[in-house]
């Protein structure tokens, strides 16, 4: 097996890559397979897999990298391909958690950029690589302004959603992990649960997840319907260490079930499913990737 390609997504981020992508694949002579539709990025990586290319490189924001591992993954080559990212999206969480900042250092750890293997998550019969998140929508992430997410991290998205939500049912969960270790257990009244691979759930941001540790992050932020979410001293507090409505845990394998008949919307990698019941397991080091210099293999 051998060379790359690019599976690239001319829509994603402010669309304005285009020539800067193609001069840059052209000089390092990979090939371009082009998305002309959401979705298009599966069934074109499962297709540059099948054909043979040791290197698939996800070029676009975090929704073309999560279709992407899935093209690789229905292709059953996971052990045989290495993803590379190239960040054109607007968030660029993923990129952000491999130490690639920017188009130019992508293309440099494409051609020499240490190989690491990494744990996938897993809901159901779908692959993640950030997160997934009980009970918010798609809208809250679009929504959340830069400043509120600098002052906030990755938890500003929850309060945005919250307060988008006019009146907003809490959920009632339980979370049953299947490891012996039962500290992650947990029933109650949440707001939402977070669930992170490559993503950390922190009042700061920025900071790395160990995503070579088999493990997903859990937090469960619980019903604070009484309190005004609209006031940022509240969310601060709310959202700070050592809050009394949030529980952070650790586990490999969890299946959380809404006690109601319905259904619970889970936002996977910002893409958003529905289940009752979903079970959510760790695929220990699943995905080979190409990391930059800042990469830490043991952030902990
Ligand atoms: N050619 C296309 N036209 C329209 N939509 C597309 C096309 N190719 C891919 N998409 C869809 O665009 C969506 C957004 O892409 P992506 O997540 O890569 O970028 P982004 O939203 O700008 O970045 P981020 O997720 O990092 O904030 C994906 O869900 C994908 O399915």
């Amino acid at each position: 097996m051998s060379g790359t390609v690019l599976i690239y997504n001319p829509r994603s981020g402010s669309g304005d890559h285009g020539d800067a992508v193609r001069e840059r694949a052209a000089a390092h002579e990979y090939d371009i397979e082009e998305t002309e539709a959401a979705g298009d990025a599966v069934s074109l990586a499962e297709a540059a897999a099948e054909t043979g290319y040791e290197t698939i490189v996800a070029a676009g924001g975090d929704g073309t990298i999560n279709e992407v591992i899935r093209g690789i993954d229905q292709a059953d080559a996971l052990d045989s391909v290495t993803l590379g990212v190239l960040p054109l999206g607007t968030g660029n969480n993923f990129a952000q958690q491999l130490g690639i900042t920017d188009i130019d250092t992508a293309f440099d750890v494409l051609t020499d950029g240490e190989r690491r293997r990494i744990d996938l998550g897993q809901a159901s019969d779908r692959p993640f690589v950030n997160s997934c998140v009980a009970g918010l929508t798609a809208e809250s992430s679009s929504e959340t302004s830069p400043a509120m997410k600098d002052r906030l991290g990755v938890l500003a998205y929850v309060i945005t959603g919250l307060r988008s939500m006019s009146d907003f049912d809490s959920l009632r969960l339980t979370i049953d992990p299947a490891d012996d270790d039962q500290s992650a257990a947990w029933a109650g009244e949440a707001i939402c649960v977070l669930i992170g691979n490559g993503r950390r759930f922190t009042t700061t941001g920025g900071e790395q997840a160990d995503m070579e540790d088999g493990l997903l992050d859990i937090v469960v932020i619980k019903d604070v319907s009484t309190l005004d979410l609209m006031s940022d001293r509240i969310t601060e507090r709310l959202l700070g260490s050592d809050s009394e409505h949030i529980i952070r845990s650790k586990a490999s394998s969890l299946t959380i079930t809404n006690h109601d008949p319905s259904t619970v919307s889970f936002s996977l990698d910002g893409e958003i499913i529905s289940h009752r019941e979903l079970t959510i397991d760790v695929r220990p080091d699943t995905l080979s990737v190409a990391v930059g210099d800042g990469y830490d293999p043991d952030p902990e």
